[in-house]
Order: C-alpha cells, then sequence, then structure tokens
C-alpha cells in the first residue's frame, strides 16, 4: 500500500474531491443570484433524466437526449456569450488588481466629492455581475483608467457627453452619455428627477451599483436593487465603494442588494 494512502482513499483521491467540491462551489457562486440558475436547474434536470434512461437501457430515449444534450450546448453558449465573456475576463485579470482597486475607488469618491461641492450632476454606474453592455451601446465608447479629473471633466457643463450616465468596469470608464432605463412609476420615488430615476431604474433591472450627484442639492446618493440610499459623506461613500464593489472581487462574492448595503441602504421616499 502506499505510504500515503488512508485505508482505500488516499491522499491524491482526497486532494481530487476537494478540488472538485472547490471548482463546484465557484461555478455555484457564478450562477446564484443572475439569470443563469434557473438554466442550470433545467440542466440538472435534463441530465438526471439522461441517466436514469441509461441505467434503464432505454436507448432511444438517450439516444435522443444525448443528441439534444449537444445541440443545446452550443445553444447555452450563445445564450450566454455576455455572461461566460464577463467570467472569462474575471478569471483572466491580473493580479495587482487589489492595487488597482483601492486606487480607483479613491478616484472615483474623489470626483464625487468635487462633483457635489461644484453642485455638477453626476451619473455612474459600476458593473457587476449583470453585464451592462446594451445600456453601454446607447452612449459613447470609452477605454479609460478612472481618474478624478477625468471624471469631472466628463460632467462639467458643456462638456459633449456631460447628459446622460457613465459606466464603469472594474477599474475603467467603458461608455459615457448613455441612457438608462427610467424608474417605472409606482409612486414611491415619484418626487425625484430623472437622473435619480434613472438611477434607480437601472439599479432594479441589474445588480449595478449606481452614484448620483445631485446638481439641486449637491448630495452623494447610491441607488442599490431598486432603492436608493442616504446622502452619504466622503467616508460612507468610499466604505461603500469598498463593500460593495472594489472589494468582492479578492473576496469572490458578490455582495447582494440585501446583503451590507442594508445596513445604510434604507428606503428613501
Ligand atoms: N434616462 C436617463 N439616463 C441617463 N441620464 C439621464 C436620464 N434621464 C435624465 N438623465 C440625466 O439627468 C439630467 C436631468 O436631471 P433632472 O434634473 O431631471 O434629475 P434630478 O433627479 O432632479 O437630478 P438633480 O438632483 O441632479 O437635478 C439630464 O440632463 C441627464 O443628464
Amino acid at each position: 500500500m502506499n505510504a500515503l494512502s488512508l485505508g482505500a482513499v488516499n491522499l491524491r483521491d482526497l486532494l481530487d474531491i476537494l478540488l472538485v467540491a472547490a471548482l463546484l462551489y465557484q461555478a455555484y457562486k457564478l450562477v446564484v443570484n443572475t439569470r443563469a440558475v434557473n438554466v442550470v436547474r433545467g440542466i440538472l434536470v435534463f441530465a438526471g433524466v439522461w441517466v436514469a434512461a441509461q441505467v434503464l437501457g432505454l436507448v432511444t430515449l438517450s439516444d435522443l437526449l444525448g443528441r439534444a444534450g449537444t445541440v443545446g450546448l452550443f445553444a447555452l453558449v450563445v445564450l450566454f456569450q455576455p455572461e461566460l465573456r464577463a467570467v472569462l475576463e474575471r478569471v483572466g485579470r491580473y493580479r495587482g488588481r487589489e492595487e488597482q482597486a483601492g486606487a480607483a475607488l479613491q478616484e472615483l469618491a474623489r470626483a464625487m466629492e468635487r462633483l457635489a461641492e461644484r453642485k455638477t450632476g453626476a451619473l455612474l454606474a459600476i458593473e457587476r455581475r449583470t453585464p451592462l453592455g446594451e445600456y453601454a451601446g446607447t452612449g459613447v465608447a470609452l477605454d479609460a483608467k478612472i481618474s478624478a479629473p477625468f471624471i469631472e471633466a466628463l460632467f462639467a457643463r458643456n462638456a459633449p457627453l456631460h447628459d446622460g450616465g457613465v459606466i464603469i468596469q472594474g477599474s475603467r470608464v467603458v461608455a459615457a452619455g448613455c441612457l438608462f432605463p427610467l424608474q417605472q412609476s409606482d409612486g414611491t420615488y415619484r418626487r425625484y428627477g430623472t437622473r435619480h430615476r434613472a438611477a434607480i431604474g437601472l439599479s432594479e433591472l441589474s445588480d449595478a451599483v449606481v452614484l448620483i450627484v445631485s446638481e439641486e442639492r449637491g448630495s452623494m446618493r447610491i441607488a442599490l436593487g431598486g432603492r436608493l440610499g442616504p446622502d452619504l459623506n466622503g467616508t460612507e461613500l468610499r466604505e461603500q465603494l469598498r463593500v460593495l464593489v472594489y472589494d468582492y472581487e479578492d473576496l469572490g462574492d458578490v455582495p447582494s442588494p440585501e446583503t451590507p448595503a442594508k445596513r445604510v441602504m434604507e428606503p428613501q421616499s
């Protein structure tokens, strides 16, 4: 018997099982809270029926399901192309992103503070799991590192792209002048203007963290999960950005709108 073996199971088997478990857990975290979760359930039922057909020797059924499965795989790749690309991009991102994330957070918060001080209206959506490509497509594509002066320049009055929202992916600004979906008027946010309602609307349809600087009040707020948070000072804004955006990748966890944000995101009417 091998020196490393523990009875029938040796250390290599244990390592194998642990790695597979870790992989399955990562896959679970990728799909939970996304539209893919129902598809995964469907695939599991499909696979269950297929295995049962094979075990029971139902040749025609298992052959049919096997062929349908191959076609289905291609269909899934097409259907989930945006999500797959986002996952691969996340996996492929190089190390050192902690440093980049810290710098992006500080620059973004500084830009928000300066815009608020000068009462310059601004709207910025930070992408998390839900791809924001369809909204980015309504504006002008950019590819610029986040910096406070750049964001301030984008929203400066009379600047060509100051109207509409900016979209951020990680530490890069990827689009400006974008049209976000307005919150459907259910009465809750009726007294707010279109900038705030566009922020709430986008946060309703995606898991994006949407930042707003009010031109009227010079306040900074976050919309998340279809709700508008309270006015934030610079410290609170940094803390929220850290918890909601710039920490999650390294922790491997995207906070859901209900979790950490709840502390400071009481609904505002
Ligand atoms: N659907 C939209 N998508 C993105 N930006 C929008 C959208 N609708 C309006 N905006 C932006 O909001 C600006 C108008 O803001 P408005 O004054 O109506 O809103 P508000 O919520 O009262 O904000 P503020 O407190 O800054 O005045 C527009 O000039 C435009 O830049």
